[in-house]
């Protein structure tokens, strides 16, 4: 029994250790592979900046880290197996031994010792079986308790097709005294009590400094993210009581940095496309965007496979703003990209907004972030940020003549043309 008792109690110190080593061993592998995917995605830069070794040692480090835990949990397991070997052979031998003196004299007999050394051994084997399997279920415990979390969680709303789907979408946007953190800092405030009304069918622009808030206004629209407090109204209904599905297909995004699909050119133009599209539509939509030429250049023309390596920014910029302009969507969101286009890709993709923003067939709201702010001179309306507020709205001229940020940022623009 004393055998018994102290195997279980190595058993419960055993399981405990090897849950909790489960739980690092799978930490540390995932901080190894994210390091090596990492390593991949950005491997041009890891390429260009001569960082191979420095990556080299984080990836080690990880390994190294991961061959410690294991390590420990194979010392442990052997230390848990030498236990039973040492003290099942040490309780065989001192049965023997006692219990052969005791027959000597004469207060046992042979087959009552055979009887002891028998049970004692199956005892001492069953222990050790539920201890071992204990060990493994505690080392399985300790795995999953993190998928086990994430199942536990409640399916996103944002998946689901619940909620209102209205007759038709107007395009009205009201943000109604939104503020909001990100959950990753929620102590620093992005957007504080934002009030803005945009009308349907309204050209407006946003401008303001790197930082501003001008592309959080638009994660939120589109429900990426939920506003900490207040809300945002579309045609007068509450964002969040709408059926996110039905909202988001009629919505156009062209995002900063598009990416494309490795799939063909036409393909890419047509994802996420509620309807059934014909090649002549899709043609049409590349030659709103200034991207029938260069796609006709390609050597498979719309067939072409390509993969985000394969085009410029400009070009895939203006594929992105084909696949948005193929929905014929009732709100259009543009978010002109910061990084540097050629001067061939930013008067194209200048161009398209020019010419989207003043299609009067087309009844949509158009919300253009830009960077460079000759593009937006046309816009009914400019919004000017700074900070998470908005400091200044109003028309091109007006804003000029009233010599606020965004006169300043105009001269410094001209400037630096000059
Ligand atoms: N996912 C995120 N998690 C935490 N903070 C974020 C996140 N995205 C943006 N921010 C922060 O929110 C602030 C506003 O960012 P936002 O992208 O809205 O600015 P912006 O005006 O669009 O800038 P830019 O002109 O450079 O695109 C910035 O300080 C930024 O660091």
């Amino acid at each position: 029994m004393f055998v018994c008792a102290t195997l279980s109690a190595i058993m419960l110190v055993h399981g405990r250790f090897q849950k909790r080593a489960a739980k690092f061993a799978q930490e540390f592998t995932a901080n190894a592979n994210n390091v090596a995917q990492e390593v991949i995605t950005l491997v041009r830069t890891v390429r260009v900046y001569g960082t191979e070794k420095q990556e080299f040692k984080r990836y080690a480090n990880w390994l190294d880290k991961l061959y410690d835990v294991s390590f420990r949990q194979t010392v442990a397991y052997g230390g848990w197996s030498l236990s039973l070997n040492y003290l099942y052979h040490s309780t065989q031998v001192i049965g023997v031994v006692i219990g052969g003196l005791a027959i000597m004299s004469g207060k046992l007999t042979a087959e009552q010792l055979t009887k002891f050394t028998l049970y004692a051994e199956w005892l001492i084997l069953s222990t050790w079986w539920i201890g071992d399997n204990w060990s493994s279920l505690m080392q399985s415990v300790g795995a999953s308790e993190k998928v086990f979390r994430l199942m536990d969680l409640l399916p996103s709303k944002q998946l689901s097709s619940e909620g209102l789907k209205l007759e038709k979408l107007k395009g009205q946007i009201q943000y109604a005294d939104v503020s909001f953190s990100y959950p990753s800092r929620p102590t620093v405030p992005i957007l504080g009590g934002l009030n803005l009304t945009l009308n349907p069918n309204e050209v407006v622009a946003i401008v303001g400094l790197s930082g501003s808030g001008k592309s959080t206004i638009i994660n939120l629209l589109l429900r990426l993210y939920e506003p900490t407090n207040g809300q945002i109204l579309i045609d007068g209904v509450p964002l969040t009581e709408l059926d996110i599905r039905w909202f988001r297909e009629r919505i156009g995004f062209v995002g900063q940095e598009p990416r494309l699909f490795r799939m063909d050119i036409s393909s890419n133009i047509k994802y996420g496309c509620p309807r059934d599209v014909s090649h002549e539509e899709v043609i049409w939509a590349a030659k709103q965007a200034y991207a029938h030429d260069f796609i006709m250049a390609l050597p498979d023309g719309y067939n072409t496979i390509v993969d985000d390596a394969l085009l410029s920014g400009g070009q895939k910029q203006r594929v992105a703003i084909a696949r948005a302009l193929l929905r014929d969507p009732s709100i259009l969101l543009l978010d002109e990209a910061t990084s540097a286009l050629d001067a061939e890709s930013e008067h194209y993709v200048k161009s398209v907004i020019t010419k989207v923003s003043r299609d009067s067939k087309a009844k949509r709201t158009v919300v253009i972030i830009a960077h460079r702010l000759s593009t937006i001179q046309t816009a009914d309306r400019i919004i000017v940020m700074e900070n998470g507020n908005i400091v200044e709205d109003g028309k091109h001229i007006d804003l000029i003549e009233k010599g606020g940020l965004y006169s300043r940022l105009a001269r410094r623009q001209n400037d630096d043309l000059k």
